[in-house]
């Protein structure tokens, strides 16, 4: 089965303090975790504990300072080019490309792999989300709450073994942000993807199937 592995992780950052001198920030030093297929993970914590870190580290974006993130893809060790190939994103900032409009965007991963059916397949997710109607709107033609519905059909368009979330109802009104949860976990249940989530919103962890929290270096699962 698909899953992620953070064995012994290590992180920290080389700084500089106010007044200057050197300083490092020291986010955990024996991080341990496992992502898995068809599972929801949300990940709560004080500001600064190292949440996005982690996440960028479970997705392979970064390479961890000390032990390992092993990726098993179809049943063998991937790379993580592998499994960003099977990564779906959704950032609190919706990170939409402004010159492209609405289906451009949604089509922009799959044509980044030479999909022949970008489009077809970009226009089923805008349906899947509600934004038909804008599929030629340009994201700053578009709410807050729609650029949010945009950037799920482009996490999803791909069908991701995993989808990584940070903060994604961060910039919503509180009834945006639970339409927006409700949606991104349909989406998770419908495709069988893994979902990892990194929130400030009780409510919104809720709905995943294990929460933690990542607090002064150490990674508590919760009841
Ligand atoms: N590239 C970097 N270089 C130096 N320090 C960094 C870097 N990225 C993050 N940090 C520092 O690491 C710490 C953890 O940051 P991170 O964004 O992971 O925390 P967070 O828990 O997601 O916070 P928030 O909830 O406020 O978004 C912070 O003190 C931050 O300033």
């Amino acid at each position: 089965m698909d899953h992620i592995e953070l064995r012994a992780l290590g992180h920290w950052f080389e700084g500089r303090s106010q007044g200057g001198e050197p300083e490092t920030i020291y986010l955990f030093d024996n991080l341990n975790l496992t992502v898995r297929a068809g599972r929801s993970h949300a990940i709560l914590g004080p500001s600064g504990a190292g949440k996005s870190s982690l996440l960028s580290l479970i997705a392979a974006l970064e390479r961890p300072r000390s032990g390992e993130v092993a990726i098993h893809l179809d049943g063998r060790a991937a790379d993580a080019p592998s499994l960003r190939r099977r990564s779906g994103f959704v950032f609190q900032q919706f990170h939409l490309l402004p010159e492209l409009d609405a289906l451009g965007n949604v089509a922009l991963p799959l044509r980044l792999r030479g999909d022949g059916q970008a489009r077809e397949k970009a226009r089923h997710w805008l349906e899947r989300v509600g934004l038909s109607a804008r599929a030629a709107h340009k994201p700053n033609q578009l709410s807050g709450g729609e650029q949010q519905r945009l950037a799920i059909a482009r996490a999803f368009v791909a069908e991701p073994a995993f989808v990584f979330a940070d903060e994604p109802t961060g910039n919503l009104d509180q009834h945006t942000a639970a339409y927006i949860g409700e949606l991104l976990f349909g989406c998770v249940q419908e495709q069988g993807s893994a979902l990892v989530l990194v929130t400030h919103s009780d409510t919104l962890s809720r709905m995943a199937d294990c929460r933690y929290r990542l607090s002064g270096g150490h990674l508590e699962l919760l009841a």
